[in-house]
């Protein structure tokens, strides 16, 4: 039996002998790098906080000590510690497998569940100060990467330590690397605590320097107070002592004894401590350390040679690709267009504009707030910046899509990708909302593309809009269809009927405008004629198509990759409903209002939610029949 197999809970892990660490060390990276290249998931994160977490369970005590991972991709390492090295762990991320990240649900020993960046900070501080309340004693523990620190809550919270806690244990897991390369002031200022020899040797050995120094000793005597200013004296301080949090470091984050020393250092700290670990993102396996930005989030792959499962002929390009070829060619006709992203350039696209128009390509880091105020501040500047970033992230910068680029009428247009499923990462993820949080707003424009095509020309339709506008596009590949060489704007608000029907209209967005066409032909195998319409713009909505629709059908079918509250089924309601054409009924097919978990494909959380082709045919069948009294389908 191996070391990992004998771990049942952290206990098993601190009965351990110190030789014994390497072995298991061993272990978990093979297992990491097996089932993630079965599974796709976050290897680089992982395999680089192998000896730090174990160290982590060596000298606290979870579920007592609570652990709040940053965005938590780096937490498989953690449930293989506390008793989840099991079948979930093989399907770690599909169906009938453990989330990718933490989940309070999941198991006691994950204090805070995540998926988004920049909240361990903030979760744990509110954690050591309900601790502090209660007087008790447990540890908390935040563990956040380099590139968590560019979130602006990261900031928010370290700017409170000081003044809501004396014990907190932050550790900075600096491997250089958000996604991309980390962005900013930030992984620079990290890189001179690591490379300023004066402050190290000084920060690691100050006692035994103070030692050979006339009057050291009663200085040592006077105990932390006066070492501290002592220490200041002879050095800048760093940025985090000024925040009140007493900086140890950086150790190296794979040698397990010095881990476990720091951390043993730290849980016994009589102030807030940062611990900056430096640790190497895909550690142990040399195609992750080389490919870091591909093995952040890996798809399957095989062990040998890293490579993915190549794409067969003909496949249609991915939308986030098309997304950044077509701005590619709109920047160059109008130096004034720029692409913005907030830490992910490859997943939206946007690192096709750096490679081509650098100039014209900004990395704000994992910043959303920040990245659509820094659009808007362009914005009035004659710039129109496209903000491309995944519809959930979008869901950070809420008030500023209202309060600084709306209000203020400014040209934005905001490319959301990932809208609809991300059905590995599941309910952190899935872009499932947007329609709701936007078609309140003012003014602004709502579009989802069928294709590609129709993606490229609804970017043309956004720039050309003199105001925010908003298109919404799934994750993965497109559909197919030819791109024109030369995007065509729209008309705002106008649909686009595909095909006539005298029972049923179906007015279906983006993604669901294939499905839609699908369930007409299924339809009419019963008799039944249905129209679709390819809505094009939530808002604003056709509304005089759609009133001749309501006039010239007996049902109204809406489709849409959204939760059913608020979305297009909802805004066709409202329209009918002003229109005084309440007569004619509605039908939404949309994703329930509730939080749909991870999966292993789309198709397969369909089938869970009751939202396949032939669920779907079946329910608007039923509700086609109790309406008008015709045989249900046997
Ligand atoms: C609000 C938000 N924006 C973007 C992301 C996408 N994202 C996931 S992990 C990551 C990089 C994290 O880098 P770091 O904190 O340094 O951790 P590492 O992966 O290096 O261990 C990003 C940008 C996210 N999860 N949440
Ligand atoms: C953890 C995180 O937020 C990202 O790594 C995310 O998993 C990327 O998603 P895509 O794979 O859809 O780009
Ligand atoms: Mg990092």
């Amino acid at each position: 039996m191996s070391i990992l197999e004998r771990i049942q809970s952290p206990a098993d892990v601190k009965k351990l002998a110190p030789e014994e660490l390497p072995q298991l060390a061993q272990e978990i990276r093979e297992r990491i790098i097996q089932t993630t290249a079965k599974n796709g998931g976050h290897v680089g994160p992982n395999l680089g906080v192998v000896e730090l977490t174990i160290g982590l369970h060596r000298v606290f005590n979870t579920p007592t000590d609570r652990f709040c991972f940053d965005v938590a991709h780096q937490g498989y390492v953690h449930k293989l510690l506390t008793g989840r090295n099991d079948e979930r762990f093989d399907h770690i991320r599909t169906s009938d497998g453990y989330s990718g990240f933490l989940s309070r649900v999941e198991s006691e020993h994950d204090a805070f569940g995540a998926g988004h960046a920049g909240t361990a900070l903030s979760a744990a501080l509110g954690m050591a100060t309900a601790r502090d309340q209660r007087d008790s004693d447990e540890h908390v523990v935040a563990l956040c990467g380099d590139a968590a620190f560019t979130c602006g809550i990261t900031m928010e919270a370290l700017n409170n330590v000081a003044t809501s806690t004396k014990r907190l244990i932050i550790i900075l897991n600096d491997n250089k690397w958000s996604i991309a390369k980390n962005v900013g002031a930030l992984p620079r200022y990290f890189n001179e605590l690591i490379t300023n020899p004066v402050y190290n040797r000084l920060n690691d050995d100050f006692e035994s320097l103070l030692q050979k120094m006339p009057g050291g000793d009663s200085l040592i005597k006077l105990g932390s107070k006066w070492k501290q200013e002592t220490k200041d004296f002879f050095v800048s301080s760093s940025l985090f002592e000024k925040f009140g949090i007493r900086y140890i470091g950086p150790i190296d984050g794979h040698d397990q004894k010095q881990v476990e020393h720091y951390l043993d250092f730290a849980k016994n700290a009589e102030q807030p401590v940062l611990l900056h670990v430096l640790t190497e993102k895909g550690r142990g396996y040399d195609v992750a350390i080389q490919n870091p930005e591909r093995f952040h989030g890996a798809s399957p792959f095989d062990v040998k040679t890293g490579k993915g499962t190549p794409s067969a002929p003909g496949t249609p390009p991915k939308y986030q690709d098309v997304m950044g070829h077509t701005l590619v060619k709109l920047a160059k006709e109008d130096a004034n267009v720029i692409g913005i992203t907030a830490a992910m350039p490859a997943g939206t696209g946007l690192n096709i504009l750096e490679n081509a128009l650098p100039k014209q390509f900004f990395d704000v880091g994992i910043a959303e707030e920040h990245a659509v105020l820094f659009a808007a501040g362009m914005a009035t500047s004659g710039f129109h910046p496209v903000c491309a970033i995944y519809s959930t992230f979008l869901q950070r910068a809420y008030d500023q899509i209202i309060h600084d680029v709306a209000l203020q009428n400014l040209p934005v247009l905001f490319c959301m990708d990932r809208a609809g499923l991300s059905p590995n990462d599941g309910a952190t993820h899935h872009g499932l909302f947007d329609l709701s949080y936007l078609r309140c707003v003012p003014e602004v424009v709502i579009m989802a593309p069928a294709n590609e095509d129709e993606l490229a020309d609804m970017m043309a339709t956004g720039l050309a809009h003199q105001g925010a506008a908003f298109i919404r596009y799934p994750r993965g590949n497109a559909i197919g269809t030819p791109i024109k060489e030369t995007p065509v704007p729209l008309e705002i608000g106008k649909a686009q009927r595909l095909q006539k029907g005298s029972d049923i209209d179906i007015w279906a967005i983006g993604a669901m405008v294939a499905d839609a066409q699908q369930l007409a032909a299924q339809l009419s195998e019963h008799g039944i004629q249905a129209g679709v319409v390819n809505t094009r713009f939530v808002k604003p909505l056709d509304t005089e198509l759609l009133a001749e629709s309501a006039q010239n059908t007996r049902l109204i079918v809406t489709m849409e990759d959204h939760v059913i509250t608020g979305g297009l089924g909802t805004a066709v309601m409202e329209a009918l409903q002003e229109a005084c054409l309440h007569n004619c009924p509605v039908e939404r097919i949309a994703w329930p209002d509730a939080f749909i978990e991870h999966g292993s494909s789309v198709a397969q959380l369909r089938e869970e939610n009751g939202l396949s082709p032939n669920a779907i045919l079946e329910r608007v069948m039923a509700k086609y029949a109790k309406l008008h009294a015709i045989q249900e389908v046997p």
